[in-house]
């Protein structure tokens, strides 16, 4: 599937893989985004699923400029050349978006904003966030909450929620281009983790769409564990 329903064409979507930054978290010598998934660096497999749905031209990959060759080289050893955009990271995921942003020269059309860590990503989940941002402006990944969840309080107590009221956040995160470069133009704030947050301070409403249970992000050494 790679555009029915969508009110634009597909010629006016982008995608922003954001893959710039340190994986502190992960702890491996090789940046996360670099390392193996069967046999391939799990930034190729991301990058794959949106090949799968919009052309190359129109996909920008964000890397530090420290990964460039590193990337260029696992290019080479993978066979993997697809014709994509690469820009250089900022220093926080938001300022990597933007630096993503400033190498789309139009307004109209659509951008879906993805981790380049999260490889399990499907070319479905990915058209319906462009049909749904195309209709409403934004469609933000999510998934319910499985788990029991409790609050916990200043003074360390703790208290149940009711856990049908949250959901976990996902990408993609697609929206329209004109609203996300408005967007984009505000002071970046430290509760922005994602896009919709940054969407939400300057006044735009969110569209939550449903993800998967398998498009996890690879964050900590126990995300690659038996794969
Ligand atoms: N300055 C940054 C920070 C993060 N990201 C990207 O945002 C996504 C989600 O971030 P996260 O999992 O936190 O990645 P890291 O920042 O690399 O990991 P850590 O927080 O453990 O250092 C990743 O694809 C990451 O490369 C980015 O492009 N630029
Ligand atoms: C964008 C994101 O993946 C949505 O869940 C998440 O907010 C990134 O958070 P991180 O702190 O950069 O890992």
């Amino acid at each position: 599937m790679t555009n029915s329903g969508t009110n634009a064409p597909n010629h006016h979507h982008f995608a922003i893989i954001v893959a710039g930054g340190s994986g502190s978290r992960m702890k491996s010598d090789v940046p996360k985004q670099f390392l193996l998934l069967n046999g391939k660096p799990i930034l190729q497999h991301t990058l794959e699923q949106f090949l799968a749905v919009i052309p190359a031209s129109r996909i920008i990959l964000v890397l530090p400029a420290r990964d460039q060759m590193i990337w260029s080289a696992l290019c080479d050893q993978h066979n993997f050349h697809p014709s994509i955009q690469i820009v250089t990271g900022g220093a926080t995921r938001f300022q990597s978006v933007r630096n993503g942003l400033a190498a789309i020269e139009v307004d109209e059309g659509l951008v879906a904003v993805h981790d380049g860590v999260r490889p399990f990503i499907t070319p479905d989940i990915i058209s319906t966030s462009f049909e749904t941002a195309a209709q409403t402006g934004s469609a933000v990944t999510c998934v319910p909450v499985k788990d029991s969840v409790r609050v916990v309080e200043p003074d360390g107590s703790s208290k149940a929620v009711d856990r049908s009221l949250y959901r976990l956040i996902q990408t993609p995160q697609t929206f329209q281009l004109g609203l996300f470069r408005q967007a984009f133009k505000v002071e970046e704030q430290p509760f922005f983790t994602d896009c919709a947050s940054v969407m939400e301070y300057s006044g735009f409403p969110i569209t939550l769409i449903e993800g998967s249970y398998e498009n996890i992000k690879i964050t900590t050494p126990d995300d690659l564990r038996g794969r």
